[in-house]
């Protein structure tokens, strides 16, 4: 038996999953983690939210804090258009290990650049080293306690333009209530709240969305 929850995952989809077929990969992560073991992926309740404002927004380039085991990597990397490039940052470099090979079994690997290393350093560096000019999306799912100061920091790296969507998980934890209240109080943003459950389960959780004014 593997070691680790997210080598047990990694595992089960390599097992199970169709190789390259990346609704197959995230079905079998969902079935896993429902039946076997609870893990913080963002879900399929909550991943059909992610779905919905991903395709209103139709990005070309995206931005994700806290890869995981890449399933929600997986589910934006489906989504974008040919061009598009998601990078995602993950401080975790076990499960940077087991996303990147999740992320590549399920056929997507082109459109996804996995940084390993924590969001306070690579933000700064996103874009003299990694060619970023703006994001037209981010989605926000690491620590609560991150989402504020990683938002003003993006602010003030000008990786954000007007009209870039923020998209933060878990914002029903008390961890990211400092996030929320500034999003929705600051003036800089336009927020809608997507009530939702916790990933398989049913306690309450919900999603931000919060547009930049610029
Ligand atoms: O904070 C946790 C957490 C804290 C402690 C133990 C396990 C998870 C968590 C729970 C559900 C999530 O959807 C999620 O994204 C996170 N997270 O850390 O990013
Ligand atoms: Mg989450």
């Amino acid at each position: 038996m593997a070691e680790t929850r997210e080598q047990r995952i990694l595992e089960f989809v390599l097992q199970n999953a169709v190789h390259g077929n990346p609704q197959s990969v995230l079905d079998h992560i969902d079935k896993y983690c429902r039946e076997k073991e609870w893990a913080m992926n963002v879900g399929d309740e909550k991943g059909l939210i992610l779905d919905n404002v991903l395709q209103e927004t139709n990005p070309s380039t995206v931005l994700e804090l806290g890869t995981y085991c890449g399933y929600s990597a997986i589910r934006i990397a489906r989504l974008l258009k040919p061009g598009s490039l998601l990078l995602t940052i993950e401080m975790n470099p076990a499960h940077a290990d087991v996303a990147r090979q999740i992320i590549e079994f399920a056929g997507v690997k082109d459109k996804v650049k996995i940084l390993q290393n924590s969001t306070e350093y690579i933000i700064p560096k996103l874009k003299a080293e990694h060619g970023v000019e703006h994001f037209d999306f981010v989605f926000i799912d690491h620590f609560g306690n991150r989402y504020l100061p990683d938002t003003k920091l993006l602010e003030e790296c000008c990786v954000l333009r007007k009209g870039t969507v923020l998209l933060a998980d878990n914002v029903s934890f008390p961890m990211s209530a400092d996030f929320l209240e500034y999003v929705r109080t600051s003036g800089h943003y336009d927020c809608t709240n997507y009530p939702a459950h916790l990933e398989y389960s049913d306690k309450p959780d919900a999603m931000e969305r919060a547009v930049y004014r610029g």
